[in-house]
């Protein structure tokens, strides 16, 4: 590889880690505007504050770091983050009440600074085994922002301490923080690679919004690797979607790839139905799929629709459901997993496609 080609890898790996402060900044305003409620996002941007400036390398203010990702977000995109995070919050807790009172695991392919980890870890206990992966640098931050603040350290169940070189990684009885480049795992022994995860129990992984900023090729390696090791689960996935001849489907590519973000899966599928045919291509079944239009306006509904409307005046209705049909919410299960949710969703696998 020339080194030109490895500067630009180099850059555009810069970028698509940057993503995580997007979505982090997307929740911020969501939580402050009164969509969302979460009791951690303080802590993570408390943690940004400490730990940005031991960054090896870290060239920028901290606090001007902190004070762009805490700007408020337009209506359209406040709408959106509540329904991303709660459509994800819903199945999540599906997933757990199928498990009934059993163990199940969770594994977050790069899970940024979210903070979904300690609300199930808070609300499941020892009955949840919590894995996430992200790049290196990230990682960094996050256990160290985990590991300074006493009411996080105590959720993951380790102690809390201020050391002098930033963790690498954190590793608990129910969670675990680990780096990964996703785009690695083809080469990987699994079992080795991977001694924390129980290939034995059910799973559900994660893919919001991180999938799409890999190549084709490399989102079938990774899909590949989590379902020919482990023994059952489902995996969610949260991106967005295009088709080519949509006008605004090129708007939003060109709007990313102008600050340096490409999707190389954006335009992979025309459609639902053929987004269907290759997640049972892959190996999974009872696959269901939605944009989040539907979701929105199927999972939404009564007293909280009510006051998710007295939240914000909302000049662009129709350009919010416009902008929902071009995010993808797709679950679906592997192995001898049968969890049969009463979840509403677009288009699904019929039922004699199940295992
Ligand atoms: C848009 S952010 C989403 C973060 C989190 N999932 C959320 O929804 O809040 C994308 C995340 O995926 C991570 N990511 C992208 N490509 C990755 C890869 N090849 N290996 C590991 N992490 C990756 C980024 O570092 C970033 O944290």
């Amino acid at each position: 590889m020339s080194p030109y080609r490895y500067r630009m890898d180099e850059r555009h790996d810069k970028v698509i880690r940057s993503t995580d402060f997007d979505a982090l900044s997307c929740r911020i305003s969501a939580v402050l505007r009164q969509y969302l409620l979460d009791p951690y996002i303080q802590h993570i941007v408390q943690g940004l504050r400490t730990n940005l400036p031991r960054l090896p390398g870290h060239k920028f203010s901290a606090n001007r770091t902190v004070k762009a990702i805490t700007l408020p977000k337009l209506p359209i995109i406040n709408r959106g983050t509540y329904i991303r995070t709660t459509a994800i919050d819903t199945i999540v807790e599906s997933f757990a009440k199928n498990a009934s009172g059993d163990a199940f695991q969770i594994i977050s392919l790069g899970a940024g600074s979210d903070t979904r980890s300690f609300k199930i870890l808070l609300e499941y206990g020892k009955k949840v085994v919590y894995h996430e992966f992200d790049f290196g640098e990230t990682v960094l931050l996050k256990a160290a922002t985990i590991k300074g603040t006493p009411e996080l350290a105590s959720l993951v169940g380790c102690a809390p301490s201020t050391e002098d070189t930033l963790p690498t990684e954190l590793h608990t009885d129910n969670y675990h923080l680990s780096a990964l480049d996703l785009r690695t795992i083809k080469n990987v022994n699994f079992a080795e690679a991977f001694p924390y995860i129980d290939l034995t129990l059910p799973t559900l992984i994660l893919s919001e919004c991180v999938l799409c900023y890999m190549k084709p090729e490399q989102v079938d390696e990774v899909l590949a690797a989590f379902l020919k090791s482990l023994r059952c689960g489902a995996v969610l996935i949260y991106e967005p979607m295009g088709t080519p001849d949509d006008g605004f489907s090129r708007v939003m590519a060109d709007n990313l790839s102008q600050r340096g973000i490409k999707l190389p899966t954006f335009f992979r599928f025309p459609d639902l139905w053929t987004r269907l045919a290759y997640l049972e291509l892959m190996g999974l079944h009872s696959v269901q799929l939605s944009n989040m239009a539907y979701v929105f306006r199927h999972w939404v509904a009564g007293p909280e629709l009510v006051r998710l409307n007295r939240l914000e005046l909302l000049d662009e209705v129709e350009e919010i459901d416009l902008l929902n049909e071009h995010y993808v919410l797709a679950l679906a299960q592997f192995g001898e997993t049968s969890w049969q949710n009463e979840l509403q969703f677009q288009v699904f696998s019929q039922p004699n496609t199940a295992v």
